[in-house]
């Protein structure tokens, strides 16, 4: 689903992401049947992301958790990303999908799947709930992605303006375009 450019500000409402994490959610029990998916949140950004997709997902599956940081209060990206927490649990022989707020620059998500390749997952594939190709610098694979959004820093429903409105429930960049 893409947000076109050009329309002022990007809003996307509360009932616009519910309903997008369902059509997510329904497409990862499809892919998964008679599997037990493990998703890992990529702290800090995923986590309402990652807790409306997981109770919608209705299967049975594995939760963990890992934290990266590359932006701090930054809206650029320091190109340098810092493993703050590691899994707690292996992942070898499982249904890896990682679960992350936003593809932006892609190093962030590129540095995960290479340092997590490594460890033997059944498969290893990407949710995101916003990709801006725009400014894209490493191509990673999405498998399951909520919206494409235009070239403007976003934040709310979990992303952050220099750690504050984590907790909006809509996404905007009213006032940051
Ligand atoms: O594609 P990229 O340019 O790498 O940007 C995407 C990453 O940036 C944000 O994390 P950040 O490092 O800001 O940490 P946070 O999740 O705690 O906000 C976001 O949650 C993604 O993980
Ligand atoms: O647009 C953004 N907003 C908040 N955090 C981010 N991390 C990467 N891109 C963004």
């Amino acid at each position: 689903m893409s947000l076109a450019p050009g329309n002022g500000p990007v809003q996307i409402t509360p009932e616009q992401l519910r309903g997008r994490i369902h059509e997510l959610a329904a497409k990862i029990r499809e892919d998964h049947q008679g599997e037990e998916p493990h998703l890992i949140c990529i702290l800090n950004g995923a986590f309402m992301f990652f807790t409306d997709l997981v109770k919608a997902l209705d299967m049975p599956c594995t939760l963990d958790f890992m934290q990266t940081s590359s932006y701090g209060n930054a809206k650029q990206s320091s190109g340098e990303v810092k493993l703050v927490k590691d899994l707690q649990f292996p992942i070898s022989g499982k249904h890896v999908i990682l679960v992350d707020d936003i593809i932006d620059t892609g190093i962030t998500m590129n540095y995960l799947l290479h340092y997590l390749q490594g460890r033997g997952p059944a498969s290893l594939k990407v949710a995101s709930l916003l990709s801006k190709p725009s400014r894209r610098k490493v191509e990673v694979p999405v498998e399951y992605l909520g919206f494409t959004i235009p070239d403007a820093f976003v934040y709310g429903y979990g992303l952050d303006r220099a750690q504050f409105d984590r907790n909006l429930p809509f996404i905007t960049s009213q006032g940051d375009d």
